[in-house]
């Protein structure tokens, strides 16, 4: 088993409908024990079949907000009444079970990232441009007319960073699936 120094967190980010999701289904499904995801801290009530620490670690809003003044957080969100976020210490966790950490997350939270002392390896997934981004989500058919403005103006912001010298550690353009996969599996797998 590969020591937790060697399990670099790896952190892939990209615009909305970039394929993030597409290329991560197939990584899981031709490595099914190598990688894990972080369990997220919550606010909210634990459903009838979720367990404490598998599903969430489920905590109270004082403990939720000690946590944040303790900088615990890669990333935390309200939604719907209730807090949600990942703690370094749960993306720390996965290494220590001998896995390789995925983050998927958004710009705030790969910047976040790099101010911690995580070590982690960024991969930037890009769409071969603006217009194939809006058609693959269109054809997605996920999103309203106003959430597709809103994620194409999120997008342009995470280009101009992702263009910034040594935002990312590398940038796949997804253009063919085929091509755009095998270099991201061997970016994620070669240096694990
Ligand atoms: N190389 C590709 N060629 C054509 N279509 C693709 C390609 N990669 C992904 N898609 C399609 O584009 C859409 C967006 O992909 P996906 O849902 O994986 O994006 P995502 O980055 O995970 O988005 P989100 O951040 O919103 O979850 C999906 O319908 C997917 O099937």
């Amino acid at each position: 088993m590969a020591s937790a120094e060697q399990l670099r967190p790896v952190v892939v980010s990209g615009p909305s409908g970039s394929g993030k999701s597409t290329l991560l289904k197939r990584l899981f499904q031709d490595y099914p024990n190598k990688f894990g995801f972080s369990v997220s801290h919550t606010t909210r009530s634990p459903r009838p079949n979720e367990k404490d620490g598998v599903h969430y670690h489920f905590v109270s809003r004082e403990q939720f907000e000690e946590l944040i003044k303790q900088n615990k957080f890669i990333e935390y969100t309200e939604f719907s009444n209730n807090l949600y976020g990942t703690s370094i210490g749960a993306v720390r966790a996965v290494a220590d079970e001998g896995k390789c950490c995925i983050l998927d997350i958004e710009l705030q939270g790969v910047k976040s990232v790099k101010k911690t002392d995580l070590n982690a390896r960024f991969l930037f997934v890009a769409p071969p441009s603006l217009q194939v981004l809006e058609e693959r989500l269109r054809n997605r058919g996920t999103e309203s007319e106003d959430a597709m403005q809103a994620r194409l103006k999120a997008a342009k912001e995470e280009l101009a960073y992702a263009a910034e010298e040594g935002a990312h550690d590398r940038v796949i353009v997804n253009d063919n699936l085929d091509i755009a996969y095998e270099q991201f599996r061997k970016f994620i797998v070669d240096c694990n």
